[in-house]
């Protein structure tokens, strides 16, 4: 008691110092809250806590178990005062898991006043640069990973106050089940695998790690069900973007911004969501033509174009989106464009560069067919699948009609009842397609008739003027 404060302290300094002096190892310290009063956990402890959760579960004795938000499994982490060994490269490190409690406890304590959580790594001083050169960077690096790897991935969506909401993203979706070319599919897989390995690869051309798929087909071909196998292959979050929600280009600009990396974002029918097909000048013709409609279809055309007059943003303004300067800003992202009609899009908005890959979703061919019988009813052969396989050729139907006609509605409804219903399906949408085609043949003689009576009339009038 009667030894001096200062005299106390000097001595512990002297004491640590002569300690440090034959101590062969260093230490490093990662507290959990840089800044005392912040209310965010620092990175680094978090990625180390990540990184150690695998293993400290292999070797630590005493562990934690924690449900975490947003982390899709039980969260395993080393307890107080336990020590992991790790080896990178042949060093050997220790972590050690620990907490602070201060003796005098402010008057208006929060729980971060109370203790002080950290890790402290340990490792002998010669490998001291190599450990904060090299190993910390892998370690957070890892730590990086296994996060993203174990969180819940989401779907987000534009709302009208200009943000993106979420809700968990479980679609069953995967390259498996999508039933399509074989060859086409594994274009596709391995072009998706080839871009999530290729950070290096965009940084040396100098471009920004981003990729543009542009799929396209009749409705039911599967263009939903590939955006989210594709979202289920890389773990990549999805951004569903509805245009015509988006004011004008600095709105969208902002949730650009607002998105994060290792995501998609999707434009779902393009041609739908705003003006932007590149056929303004051609409009007055389109609009005389649009007089000859039938009553339903002008009200169809004339709410879709309301839809879009509801959105300034311009084509430029999607450009700038998809390639501008501000399209940098977050790396390792798809950008998916789809569209049932194609030929409708501006060039501009779909060319390699901007689109790289252009993917077409088609009808149902035997190759399709035999995924989905897999899928649906486990069938890998049948007797039936020859007389299907002809009837493929002969009639367009999509793979979701096919779907719906393999799929047992009954608990009595075999598998051979599932091909027969298709088999039906297809003679029926065989006929139809045949009393079609009549019916277009027939309209079209009549439009020619009528064509050729006008111009037959119009001579006549120019005959009569002249006589
Ligand atoms: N190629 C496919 N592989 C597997 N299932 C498919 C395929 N195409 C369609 N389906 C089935 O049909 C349903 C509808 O397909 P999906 O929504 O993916 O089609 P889409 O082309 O996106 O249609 P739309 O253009 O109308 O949005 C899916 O839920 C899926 O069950």
């Amino acid at each position: 008691q009667l030894f001096p404060d200062e005299l106390r302290r000097d001595l512990r300094n002297y004491v640590k110092k002569g300690v440090s002096y034959v101590y062969p190892y260093v230490e490093i310290t990662f507290h959990e809250y840089q800044v005392d009063n912040s209310f965010e956990r620092s990175e680094a402890f978090v990625s180390i806590e990540r990184y150690l959760s695998g293993n400290s579960s292999k070797r630590a004795k005493r562990l934690k178990a924690n449900v975490i938000k947003g982390c899709k499994s039980v969260f395993l982490s080393m307890d107080e005062n336990e020590e992991v060994t790790d080896e990178f490269n042949g060093i050997q490190i220790w972590w050690t898991w620990s907490k602070k409690i201060p003796q005098q406890r402010p008057l208006y304590s929060n729980h971060r006043d109370e203790e002080k959580r950290f890790y402290r790594l340990t490792c002998r001083r010669e490998h001291r640069d190599i450990i904060t050169n090299v190993y910390l960077k892998h370690v957070f690096d890892e730590g990086m990973a296994i996060a993203l790897k174990t969180r819940q991935r989401k779907i987000y969506t534009n709302n009208k106050m200009n943000m993106w909401s979420s809700i968990i993203f479980e679609h069953p979706s995967t390259f498996d089940t999508l039933a399509m070319d074989p060859e086409k599919k594994k274009e596709i897989l391995n072009d998706l695998i080839a871009f999530s390995k290729s950070k290096d690869y965009y940084k040396k051309v100098g471009k920004s790690w981003k990729r543009g798929y542009l799929l396209y087909g009749p409705p039911g071909t599967g263009k939903s069900s590939m955006i989210a196998a594709m979202a289920n292959l890389l773990g990549y979050d999805i951004y569903d973007l509805e245009l015509t929600s988006v004011r004008d280009n600095t709105d969208l600009r902002k949730l650009l911004i607002d998105t994060s990396s290792k995501s998609i974002i999707v434009i779902e029918d393009i041609d739908c969501s705003l003006d932007l097909t590149g056929q303004r000048k051609e409009k007055k013709k389109e609009e005389s033509k649009e007089d000859n409609k039938d009553p339903i279809q002008k009200k169809a055309k004339e709410e879709e174009d309301k839809m879009k007059k509801r959105s300034a943003v311009t084509l430029s303004g999607l450009l700038n989106f998809i390639d501008g300067l501000w399209s940098a800003c977050g790396s390792e992202r798809l950008i998916i464009f789809t569209t049932n009609y194609v030929e409708k899009l501006d060039p501009a908005l779909i060319r390699r560069g901007r689109m790289d890959m252009h993917i077409e979703m088609s009808y149902c061919c035997y190759e399709t067919f035999k995924v989905l019988a897999k899928n649906y009813l486990d069938l890998e052969s049948h007797e039936l699948f020859e007389t299907i396989s002809q009837m493929l050729v002969e009639t367009k139907m999509t793979p979701a009609d096919v779907a719906e006609n393999l799929m047992p509605k009954l608990d009595k409804e075999n598998a051979e009842i599932c091909l027969n219903k298709l088999i039906k399906s297809l003679e029926d949408a065989k006929e139809e397609a045949r009393l079609k085609a009549l019916e277009d043949a027939k309209i079209k003689a009549e439009e020619e008739a009528g064509k050729k009576k006008e111009e037959n009339g119009e001579k006549e009038q120019e005959n009569i003027g002249a006589s």
